[in-house]
């Protein structure tokens, strides 16, 4: 059974509209807490479009479970990872465009950034897990750099659905046995929902899920607590 894994990004984006001081994304993660999330997961995009420093700042001193952050491989925000020290990082690929993280990192065409950002952090004690698609190459490459763990992009497996959708599940489980293989811990992420987790909750060995705009939407409905607590009962039945 996966830990659940919250991302709070989407409480800042509401406080970035209006620029002011609510909702508190450390609010939001006390309440995960209390609703039973294993790890609290927060990005530091480039562009500080919902995050901001501050609140990784006071998250490190209040976040009592597993702290993930979400960064790029840029040295701005490596240093500032360094200086902080969160449980975990996740190394993503970031586009200052984006609506929203569109796939994994491409490990091939940036080893070397990768391998840059990646000794600082080792350096610096932290666990990095990177975010991939489910594809053999790029899996190969992340043993080869010496991850800890991988999170595998899910944002493809919630976009479809029918036999589109049961293809790209039979390719994150077979990406799966290959980062299990490799020993190196299994992670997912992106795009879940209530409706579409427990098929991916299902992966063998899969270690965490790591969730955000779905729980924060229902948040807004039915309560902080509440929402996460009805997302880890789904994927820990
Ligand atoms: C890497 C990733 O999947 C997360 O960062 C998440 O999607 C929330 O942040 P954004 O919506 O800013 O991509
Ligand atoms: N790494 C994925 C994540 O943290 C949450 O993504 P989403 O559920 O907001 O799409």
């Amino acid at each position: 059974m996966p830990n659940l894994g919250v991302n709070i990004d989407h409480i800042a984006t509401i406080r970035q509209a209006r620029k002011t001081n609510e909702p508190d994304p450390v609010w939001a993660a006390a309440l995960a807490e209390l609703g039973g999330a294993d790890c609290i997961t927060l990005h530091l995009r480039e562009d500080r479009r919902h995050i901001q420093d501050r609140d990784l700042e006071v998250m490190r001193q209040t976040v009592k479970v597993k702290l993930n952050l979400e960064l790029a491989t840029e040295a701005e925000v490596v240093d500032i990872a360094c200086r902080v020290k969160p449980d975990q990082v996740t190394l993503v690929p970031e586009k200052r465009e984006e609506v929203t993280t569109e796939g994994g990192l491409d490990l091939v065409s940036h080893e070397a950034a990768v391998a840059r950002a990646m000794e600082k952090l080792k350096e610096a004690g932290i666990s990095i897990n990177l975010f991939l698609d489910p594809d053999e190459a790029q899996i190969e490459m992340a043993a080869k750099l010496k991850a800890d763990g991988i999170e595998l992009h899910t944002g493809q497996y919630a976009l479809t659905s029918g036999k589109a959708q049961q293809k790209e599940l039979t390719r994150l489980t077979i990406a799966g046995e290959q980062i299990c293989g490799a020993g190196m811990e299994l992670l997912a992420g992106h795009g879940l929902t209530y409706t579409n987790v427990q098929p991916i909750a299902q992966i063998p060995e899969m270690a965490e899920l790591n969730i955000g705009h779905s729980i924060v939407s229902r948040a807004v409905f039915v309560g902080f607590r509440d929402a996460v607590s009805e997302m880890k009962r789904l994927i820990t039945v």
